[in-house]
């Protein structure tokens, strides 16, 4: 008898064309081959830096609402990395770009940005706890997954090069490996109307993926 699909490998079935045409944005394509102009880049970095903090705030919020203590630990511990790990990788980028402290915090969050953080919180503050990890889920999957293939057409002397070992080294991949176990085994206790919150939140901040990197590309301001 055929296993039964689980979330995780139905919610990148559904979304499947959507994470290919993400891997074909012009940011994507720039950033493997090393031609993504520097300003572009430096306008990504101040904009995820925001982001990082929104992203930890939910699992923050997503580790309180964890109705067992593995859960607690491992989403508490997720929102320090993306805090503080994370966000390591951006002080290096700020400092060689020579963007301050105080340039970062006066640069607003573009649109695209200020839209995703804000989907976060709201989920993860108002949701369940199973939407609120489907919401979550594509912040790291996508991530490891666009980090694997840029590792795979990446020009030699990278520019970002410290970008890419991040995102497609193995210790992102094992912990992405463990929060998709642990969505699989929320989701196995859930009822339908919940499955499909999910698959709806998944989707949603699979879009939002998209739009990041989209605005970051057209270097996107607020219109007014
Ligand atoms: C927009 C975005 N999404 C996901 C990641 C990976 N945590 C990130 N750094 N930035």
């Amino acid at each position: 008898m055929n296993q039964p699909t689980s979330f995780c490998d139905q919610a990148w079935q559904n979304n499947l064309a959507l994470f290919n045409a993400t891997l074909e944005l012009p940011f994507n394509q720039a950033l493997a081959n090393g031609t993504l102009p520097r300003e572009v880049f430096q306008h990504y970095m101040i904009q995820d830096a925001h982001y990082l903090v929104a992203f930890g705030r939910a699992l923050a919020i997503a580790a309180g609402k964890a109705d067992d203590a593995q859960g607690l630990v491992q989403f508490a511990a997720a929102a320090q990395e993306a805090v503080v790990a994370e966000r390591e990788l951006h002080h290096g980028f700020m400092h060689e770009y020579a963007i301050s402290p105080e340039q970062f915090q006066s640069t607003p969050l573009s649109p695209a940005c200020h839209h995703y953080c804000h989907f976060l919180q709201s989920v993860a503050w108002g949701r369940s706890y199973p939407v609120a990890l489907a919401a979550l889920l594509p912040c790291f999957w996508i991530y490891a997954e666009v980090g694997r293939d840029t590792l795979a057409k990446a020009a030699p002397h990278h520019p970002y090069q410290s970008w890419i070992d991040t995102y497609a080294g193995e210790d992102f991949h094992a912990h992405v490996r463990a929060v998709r176990h642990t969505v699989d085994a929320v989701a196995a206790q859930a009822d339908a109307k919940t499955i499909a919150d999910m698959h709806a939140a998944y989707t949603d901040a699979a879009r939002l993926e998209w739009m990041f990197w989209d605005s970051a590309y057209q270097l996107k301001t607020w219109p007014c």
